[in-house]
């Protein structure tokens, strides 16, 4: 089995004209669950779509699955679900699925549909069209679309934004099942106790990586009682160590 399902060197993104990832190296272990945490800003989502291979300047290298990131051979083994809704609203969640089977190349259009039904809990809703959806149950059809392909990598842009605590906790239940399974998963959040339930955490700032560590290394680490707190302590250590440099 191979170690690590995406592996970076030396990444650099310029955004607009300037570089919002710079040097940027780091792994992402398979058939695990890794948080892309930092605050907003910090290049997470740049991040994510240079491993999803949709973002443009970009040097250094992106390997995903033995492949370089965006190749065509891994349209179908990697499965993306960007931060805003990318669904059909006036689609019902099944003509959605089915669209983004067809759009991966999907053998068993119906069986991949209805198995993704099944994993984000939506049975019953499949006729429903997705603009009268509540706003879980619409984030949970992006999420079935970008597992529609059964993809080997998942990266998931802030999938739990907006979703109610027990909502949230059953998105996560979902993450970690699909992780048993043996798929990576590489999620951003902005909420530091879904840090816990990572086996491992990335954290950005200012387009670099300030830790890759574990849940249980960031507490003991900084001392601090909570992800929030270490999260917060290390953030900071890391802008004081800018300033010093400076
Ligand atoms: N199209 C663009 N043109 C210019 N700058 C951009 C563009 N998109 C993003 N940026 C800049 O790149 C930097 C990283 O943005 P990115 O969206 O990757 O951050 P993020 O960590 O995902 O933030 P958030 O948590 O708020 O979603 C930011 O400073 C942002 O302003």
């Amino acid at each position: 089995m191979r170690k690590n399902a995406v592996v970076i060197a030396g990444l650099r993104v310029v955004r607009g004209g300037r570089p919002v990832i710079d040097g940027l190296d780091l792994s992402v272990p398979a058939g695990s669950v890794v948080g892309l945490l930092g605050p907003s800003g910090s290049g997470k989502t740049t991040l994510m779509r240079s491993v999803v291979g949709v973002q443009a300047s970009v040097t250094g290298s992106v390997e995903v699955l033995g492949a370089t990131a965006g190749t065509p051979a891994l349209r179908r083994r990697v499965g993306y679900m960007t931060q805003d809704a990318s669904v059909y609203t006036d689609l019902t969640v099944v003509q959605n699925l089915r669209y983004f089977a067809a759009l991966a190349g999907v053998p068993s259009p119906a069986r991949a549909v209805a198995a993704a039904v099944a994993t984000v809990d939506l049975g019953g809703h499949e006729r429903q069209r997705v603009g009268t959806l509540s706003g879980g149950e619409r984030s949970r059809v992006s999420l079935a679309a970008a597992l529609v392909g059964d993809p080997e990598l998942l990266v998931l842009d802030e999938p739990t934004v907006g979703l109610d605590p027990v909502l949230r906790r059953d998105l996560w239940a979902v993450f970690r099942r699909l992780a048993a399974e043996g798929r990576t998963l590489l999620v951003s959040s902005h909420v530091m106790d879904e840090a816990t339930q990572c086996d491992r955490l990335l954290l950005m700032r200012a387009g670099g990586l300030v830790a890759d560590t574990t849940p249980d290394d960031l507490l003991a680490g900084t001392g601090a009682p909570d992800a929030e707190r270490a999260f917060l302590t290390l953030i900071d250590r890391a802008a004081r160590r800018e300033e010093d440099v400076r």
